[in-house]
């Protein structure tokens, strides 16, 4: 076990586990790590008393969602909102659980690259949440306070948009700016991994696993339902590479699937008045409905872990909108969470990374912000190159 995961404490402060003056103390005793790893990701409100402060930092960001005089238009928004979603967070357990899948994720990449990458151990893995704790600001402290030379920003969205992977890197560089103004830490990105083998293998085995659960002579017909996380058609329009990129990871399960079930890619989770990237899954969900289709088997195909899009939307409201509709075996696939066929992916995509010489992917290089001409884009662009 690597040293870090017996201090996985010490680097909780922000979790609330420990005292920081403590996790200090237990962090210094321990090695300086030789790689850290900065797992990006969204995050969520670990109980209803955060759900005010995620929803206003989620509307604070204008990477997300660009408002007229945001600052004070986004705790207002927030404040309305949050009713709504306390109870839908209260429905699936009181809180997110993408925060405690993201660390299980980071202890088992942790103790799986010190063994397949012995010379860029040991590796320490931080987390650095957009939106909800642990901050990228609280990652990016602890990375200085270790002391870490060389570090990856590995961001948990397969898939590049620049509200989801750009909106952290922008965040990030902003956080080293002020906390490593010297640069003593040595960065690089690993991003647009859509169409990874292990992505695709983790992906398609869930898939396989779940057919199962049909009677064997209606297998070949279950329509499987890829679901992402909408955009705005702003967003979209202005090029972000976003669905092109799901559209890839799609195709290659279905290649890696080798089967000829029917499929289709639809889009969730849209939120308020302006127009969004359909289909909306709900509506396939009741036009196969309509058509008198009955197995429908829902593949979340951008989320990596489970949260409320999963749990609530996907589970609860579509799970009742298929009831509605007629479609009786209505099922979805299991989130990849820690399963050990993902973790060894994230590993070997890591490895891969570090193997480059910790330069950015090359093959689909993340930091040009494809799709936007933002300055903070360029900023962090540039950031990062130097
Ligand atoms: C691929 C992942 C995601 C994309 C793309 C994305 C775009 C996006 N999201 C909003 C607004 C909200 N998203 C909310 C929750 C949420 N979003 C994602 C992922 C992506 N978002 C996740 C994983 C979660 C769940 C967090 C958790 O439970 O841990 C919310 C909050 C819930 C709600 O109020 O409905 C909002 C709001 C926009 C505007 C957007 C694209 C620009
Ligand atoms: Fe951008
Ligand atoms: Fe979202």
């Amino acid at each position: 076990m690597s040293p870090f995961s017996l201090l996985q404490a010490g680097r909780a402060t922000s979790q609330g586990l420990l005292s920081r003056p403590l996790a200090r103390y237990l962090a210094s005793k321990a090695p300086t790590p030789k790689t850290g790893v900065l797992l990006m990701n969204l995050g969520g409100p670990k109980d209803e008393k955060e759900v005010f402060s995620f929803l206003h930092r989620l509307f604070s960001d204008p990477d997300l969602i660009p408002l007229p005089f945001q600052s004070r238009i986004a705790p207002w928004i927030a404040r309305r909102r949050t009713p709504q979603i306390v109870e839908q967070y209260n429905a699936i357990g009181g809180g997110s659980p993408i925060l405690d899948w993201t660390r299980r994720q980071g202890q088992a990449l942790e103790k799986r690259m010190d063994v397949l990458a012995p010379e860029s151990a040991p590796h320490k893995v931080y987390i650095g949440m957009r939106y909800a704790k642990p901050l990228t600001e609280e990652a990016v402290e602890e990375m200085v306070q270790d002391g870490v030379e060389r570090a990856v920003a590995f961001t948990q969205y397969p898939q590049y948009s620049c509200s989801t992977t750009g909106s952290s890197l922008n965040e990030l560089r902003r956080q080293l700016e002020t906390h490593d103004p010297e640069r003593r830490i040595r960065w690089s990105i690993l991003d647009r991994w859509a169409d990874d083998t292990g992505l695709l293998k983790a992906v398609s085995k869930r898939i396989t696993q779940a057919l199962q659960t049909y009677p064997e002579e209606e297998r070949d017909s279950v329509v499987l339902l890829f679901s992402a996380h909408s955009l705005p058609m702003s967003v979209v329009n202005r090029g972000d590479p976003y669905p092109a990129e799901v559209a890839d990871t799609v195709a290659g399960v279905m290649r890696m699937l080798g089967r000829k079930n029917p499929y289709r890619l639809v889009w969730q989770s849209q939120v308020g008045p302006s127009a969004w990237l359909g289909a909306q899954t709900s509506d396939a969900i009741k036009g196969y409905g309509k058509q008198g289709i009955r197995n429908l088997l829902v593949v979340p195909i951008a989320f990596t872990s489970d949260h409320i899009e999963t749990l609530y939307e996907l589970d609860l409201e579509y799970g009742h909108v298929a009831k509605e509709a007629g479609v009786t075996g209505y099922k979805r696939v299991e989130s990849l969470n820690d399963m050990p066929e993902f973790i060894e992916g994230m590993a070997s995509l890591l490895k891969g990374h570090l193997a480059s010489g910790m330069k950015s992917t090359g093959k689909q290089l993340s930091l040009q912000c494809p799709s936007c001409e933002k300055d903070v884009c360029r900023m962090t662009k540039n950031y990062f190159e130097q």
